[in-house]
């Protein structure tokens, strides 16, 4: 369970976020939609205690992230990149992250399966391509078994089969109970992927709920979202 209530954040003079409040529940898929520069990246920044809000609280199963104990079992997270050292194998990456995380060895071949790393998991990171460092960067999120998964754009960037891969995943992460709150600013994606849905322009919450309700009597998720921020639907995102 994520919970959101009532953050706001400043840089300098900017409000870059307005008294944000939305839940991401267990079993959903939860996207988290909005234009390039809208907040998403810095309320996900704030939930994983990379960031401090000037007020409210961002909650990772009834706690800010720095109250975790062992982090790693609670929440996994996929922001940039996969984290790893160019040099190291993928399994190197995971041995060193499980060990000094203090998890089981084990585990380590577990993720590399569920990511389907296993045939490549000899190979240098450096040598990844994105959709594979993407899976890495998963596989590393997964290491602690967490109930919540928090991904930034996971599919920026991916091919269709690698899209396609995310999606699949992400599907049957919540479908084995995880709480998955991703963000992206791709709407066809979304109204394609999440069960909820959360639209965030310019640090406000425009609206959230069911992906049938926010998209309403709109064709499509996409047309939903211009008609509810009244943007230009050829302006640029
Ligand atoms: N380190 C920073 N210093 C100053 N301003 C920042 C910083 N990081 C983000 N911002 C500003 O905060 C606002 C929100 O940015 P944020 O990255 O959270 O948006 P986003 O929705 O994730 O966008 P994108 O899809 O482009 O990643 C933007 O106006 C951005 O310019």
């Amino acid at each position: 369970m994520i919970t959101i209530d009532r953050v706001s954040k400043a840089r300098g003079r900017t409000q870059i976020l307005s008294d944000i409040t939305f839940e991401a529940r267990p079993g959903r898929v939860t996207g988290f939609l909005g234009p390039n520069g809208a907040g998403k990246t810095s309320t996900l920044r704030i939930l994983l205690g990379l960031d401090r809000a000037q007020s409210g609280t961002a909650l990772v199963c009834g706690r800010p992230y720095r109250q975790l104990k062992r982090p790693l079992t609670t929440v996994g997270a996929l922001l940039d990149g996969s984290g790893a050292h160019r040099a190291r194998t993928a399994r190197a990456h995971l041995r060193w992250m499980a060990t000094s995380n203090g998890l089981p060895g084990s585990r380590v071949e577990e993720v590399l399966a569920a990511v389907g790393l296993t045939g490549e998991a000899g190979k240098r990171a450096g040598r990844f391509s994105l959709g594979m460092s993407r899976r890495l960067g998963l596989a590393a999120a997964l290491l602690g078994d967490p109930e919540v998964l928090i991904l930034d754009e996971p599919v920026n960037g991916l091919d269709p089969a690698g899209i396609r891969w995310m999606r699949e995943f992400l599907r049957s992460s919540a479908e084995q109970g995880r709480t998955v709150l991703l963000s992206s600013h791709l709407m066809g994606e979304l109204g394609e992927t999440a069960d909820d849905v959360i639209v965030i322009d310019k640090g406000r919450i425009v609206t959230q709920g069911s992906l049938a309700d926010v998209t309403g009597g709109h064709r499509t998720l996409e047309d939903a979202f211009f008609a509810l921020t009244a943007t230009e639907a050829g302006a640029p995102w």
